[in-house]
């Protein structure tokens, strides 16, 4: 019987039966060379990927549209559309084409998301891709799981509902999971995130995010009873993100996570705050303009691996209020740059040298535990366990740190050997092309493969041997892909060709056969080769099994190279650069002697454009303010930067661009610098400019940094010189934290004066003589006192406005300037606000407050409230 024409066809049932479990997901579905979407997902990937939207057949009464992508090229489509935020679901054919009615059995193997990449093709080498679970939890607590699934750590936070965006910023995930049970504030709040940030959110149903499955999951994870050695036995809302991080990790990859073996829990409070506005104004990973270099990271980053590229990263941007990592780092260093007796060389270049071009342990580890990995990954894992062996013994004595790591960087036992007897040193890209297997480590594949191999020796004989019977000289016996083993005769010699050669093929010039003999050794030959595919593709997986044990192991080695690779990148860049290692101290400070902004300086190295002039710091109880005036270009902002730096780079562990520097604890990095309009959020310059103002008043401490350059300057002369004095005096006064003020509002240089932890300070410049004492010379250098003069005329002049404007401004300036001394009123700036009015206590409200509740009988309690009505009848009146 005919089917319904408003039936859809066997295939297009199929595609729709997949489709309905990946709503929210491109579905790439194989068909021969080709991924296909069709529909709704075919219009959009032919949006966003520039493909031909195309119309096939029919199904259920209506055309089919549809779009394609060639498989072989298919990485570069999915990382186009990872970039863009997409996630794709991969429907690959798992059954025999033709083996049953129907069409050819498909499953979506894998679902590949911006949060969830593990292909080398789609990371990137220095950028880790994380994946992050929010839960929005009791008592205004809000629960946080993340991971990247080439890595081996899961971490857990819980975080007051207030600090979520600060935890979000650090995490900086590339994909953000939540329940579909949020509150619309709640979501409105991440989709707040996304416009700042590039997050892809993802919804999932809110069942998943359940803490008791959570808990369970993870100590299955780790393979332990109880939570309770890490710590996060009571992180019951982190528990719940963590349910729904590792159910949606899971299904992405089609298998559990066995690779992720360790747990990181993180405090509030813990680590050195970094706001996002500080990441962004000290440029760190990125620049103001988004890109990545030059940055204090790029300029950090000589690390020989992606995983040591990685972690530095890492380091740099979570920094710890303890300082005894730190410590220990900065001993690994010292004992890095230390040359041993009787040498000429520093450990660190040697070591630099062996970890050049050692494989990404971490993420092959990871792909060997998903089952994707690749042969040629494991030929370099295999490379890359020879050269481990070497580390430990050329890691220099006397760091903690380092003796530590050497303990790890045992390979483990037998995998080298293994995957050397396994794998051929120079195997195909991919197992389906078969060459991978190394000879002599399976005896049935040899065999298989040795009929193959023998073919041409069979086919040179049968060539001598026909070519003697028939006395056909030019008689070939050949073989192709397509028509398969065939002797060849030229037209010429037909009339000689004997009775037993059937014709296969007839070309323009000679005829193909072929004979019972060839054709029986045909048969054997290409089942031989079909065999040895399926043998290949069997020892693979069962490599694959063998080496899950090691996979533990190859995580904490990778772990131990990596650390290993990023301390050494710090021993050459302080050697390189001239850096010299920071002290901590337990009391309150930040002293640095000739300290230096490194990427200002390595931009003017790289143009030869004059040396960086250093310049000294130093706060303290008695000094935690400095108001720092001066021209425009002449450096404020560079000087204030630098000091931030050089307090981060100590902070994790790194030698300073500084000749001394000592430092006492510190709790956050603030900074409100530069004025760029927040168009994605609707924030005016000025807006953005007091929240930001606003969040670090509220937030800083007497132990953070906080670094203000130019508050005020968003609004008009009057508001923001107020604004700017009431910060000043709230940071001086009642926050105490060590506080950087770059201003161009003079009347703020009086603030020192009754303000006894702040000093004036200035970055000197000079008139040159040239020019009739026109042009400005910047000298760059920070010294005590207000600044004399703005030379704003002069700098607008250096940037080329035209001379009547600059003349025009001049005389506009001494008129004002005249018409301001005389006219100047004396207000004091700086006085404190009058106390704000005590509201009066009732005398009601004092007797209710005078009642000892707990000693009384209830008859006396009752009696007690007849007088307070009495009482509170009489004051009303
Ligand atoms: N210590 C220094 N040594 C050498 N060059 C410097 C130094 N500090 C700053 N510069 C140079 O001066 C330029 C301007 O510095 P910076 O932006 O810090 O000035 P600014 O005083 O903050 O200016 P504005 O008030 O306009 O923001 C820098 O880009 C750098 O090239």
């Amino acid at each position: 019987m005919e089917a319904p024409k408003s039936a859809h066809t066997p295939m297009m049932a199929q595609y729709n039966r997949l489709k309905a479990d990946h709503p929210d997901t491109l579905l790439f579905y194989r068909m021969g060379d080709f991924y296909e979407l069709f529909y709704a997902d075919a219009e959009k990937a032919a949006r966003l990927l520039d493909i031909t939207l195309t119309q096939r057949g029919q199904s259920a009464g209506q055309p089919v549209v549809m779009a394609g992508v060639p498989f072989h090229a298919v990485d570069a489509y999915l990382a186009r559309l990872i970039k863009l935020g997409e996630s794709v679901a991969i429907c690959e054919q798992v059954g025999e084409v033709g083996a049953g009615k129907g069409p050819v059995e498909r499953k979506v193997m894998r679902v590949v998301t911006p949060g969830t990449l593990t292909d080398a093709e789609l990371l990137n080498d220095k950028t880790e891709s994380l994946l992050l679970a929010v839960h929005a939890g009791p008592r205004n607590t809000c629960g946080l799981a993340w991971l990247s699934v080439t890595g081996a750590a899961l971490h857990l936070a819980e975080c007051p509902a207030d600090a979520l965006e600060a935890w979000i910023g650090h995490v900086a995930p590339s994909e953000l999971l939540y329940s579909a049970e949020v509150t619309p504030a709640f979501e409105n709040r991440l989709k707040a995130v996304r416009a700042a940030t590039p997050v892809t959110l993802s919804v999932r149903p809110a069942w998943q995010f359940d803490g008791a499955l959570g808990e369970r999951k993870l100590c299955e994870q780790l393979a332990s009873a109880s939570l309770a050695a890490w710590g996060a036995e009571s992180l019951g809302s982190a528990h719940a993100a963590a349910s729904a991080l590792l159910g949606y990790a899971e299904h992405t990859q089609g298998r559990a996570l066995s690779h992720v073996q360790q747990l990181a829990v993180e405090r509030d409070g813990e680590l050195i705050e970094l706001p996002p506005a500080t990441r962004r104004n000290l440029e760190l990973v990125q620049t103001l303009r988004g890109e990545e270099s030059p940055t204090l990271f790029s300029l950090l980053d000589t690390c020989m691996t992606g995983m040591g590229s990685r972690l530095l990263k890492r380091w740099l941007l979570s920094p710890r209020r303890d300082r005894s990592q730190a410590q220990a780092r900065l001993d690994a260093i010292d004992a890095l740059q230390a040359t041993p007796p009787g040498t000429t060389v520093a450990p660190w270049r040697r070591l630099r040298e062996q970890l050049k071009n050692t494989s990404d342990v971490e993420r092959i580890a990871a792909r060997i535990a998903l089952r994707q990995v690749r042969p040629r990954e494991l030929v370099a894992l295999g490379l890359a366990l020879g050269k481990a062996e070497q580390f430990a013994p050329a890691l220099p004595e006397g760091a903690a740190l380092l003796a530590q790591m050497a303990a790890q960087m045992q390979p483990p036992p037998g995998c080298a050997e293994l995957l050397a007897t396994a794998i051929k040193p120079d195997p195909s890209a991919l197992v389906r092309d078969g060459g991978v297997i190394a000879t002599g480590h399976d005896a049935e594949l040899d065999e298989l493969r040795a009929i193959s191999e023998n073919c041409d020796d069979f086919l040179l004989q049968l060539e001598v041997q026909e070519r003697a019977r028939t006395g056909i000289p030019n008689l070939r016996v050949q073989f192709n892909r397509v028509h398969g083993f065939y002797i060849e005769v030229t037209q010429s010699a037909l009339a000689k060709v004997p009775d037993n050669y059937r014709r296969r093929q007839t070309l323009k010039n000679a005829e193909r056969f072929i004979t019972p003999e060839l054709k029986a050794f045909e048969d054997k030959a290409l089942s031989a080769q079909d065999r040895a595919l399926a043998r290949e593709k069997w020892l693979y997986e069962q490599l694959l099994d063998a080496l899950q044990p090691h996979v533990n192991a190859l995580t904490r080695l990778a772990g131990a190279i990596a650390a290993l690779d990023a301390l050494c990148a710090l021993a050459e860049r302080s050697h390189t650069l001239h850096w010299k290692a920071p002290v901590f101290v337990a009391h309150p400070c930040i002293e640095i002697a000739q300290g230096r902004h490194p990427v200002v300086e390595a931009r003017l190295a790289e143009k030869s454009s004059g040396g960086f002039i250093a310049n000294d710091a130093n706060l303290g109880p008695q000094q935690r303010m400095q108001v720092i005036t001066g021209p425009n270009m002449g450096g404020k902002s560079t000087y204030m930067r630098q000091i931030a730096i050089i307090v981060l780079l100590a902070s994790i562990g790194s030698h300073v661009p500084a000749a001394a520097c000592r430092l006492g604890p510190i709790d956050a990095i603030h900074t409100r610098i530069g004025a760029a309009d927040d168009l994605a959020n609707a924030q005016s310059t000025f807006m953005l400019e007091m929240t930001e103002a606003a969040q670090i008043l509220h937030s800083a401490t007497a132990q953070s940094l906080v670094l203000m350059d130019e508050i005020g300057r968003g609004t008009s002369t009057f508001d923001g010189l107020a604004l700017a004095a009431g910060i000043a005096a709230h940071l001086h006064d009642r926050t105490k934290a060590f506080t950087l003020f770059a201003t161009h509002y003079f009347e703020l240089t009086e603030f020192p004066a009754d303000h006894r932890c702040a000093v004036n300070m200035h970055v000197s410049a000079t008139e040159s003589t040239k020019n009739g004492g026109r042009d400005i010379v910047f000298l760059h250098e920070m010294q005590p006192g207000p600044a004399s003069k703005s030379y704003g005329i002069q700098v607008a002049r250096l940037a080329g406005m035209p001379a009547a404007v600059v003349n025009h401004a001049r005389q506009a300036l001494e008129a004002l300037e005249a018409h301001q001394t005389e006219a100047r009123a004396q207000v004091d700036l700086f006085a404190a606000p009058p106390p704000e009015a005590q509201a009066q206590i009732s005398a009601v409200e004092s007797a209710l407050a005078a009642l000892d509740l707990d000693a009384m009988s209830p008859r006396e309690a009752l009696e007690a409230l007849y007088k307070l009505q009495k009482l509170n009848a009489r004051e009303r009146g």
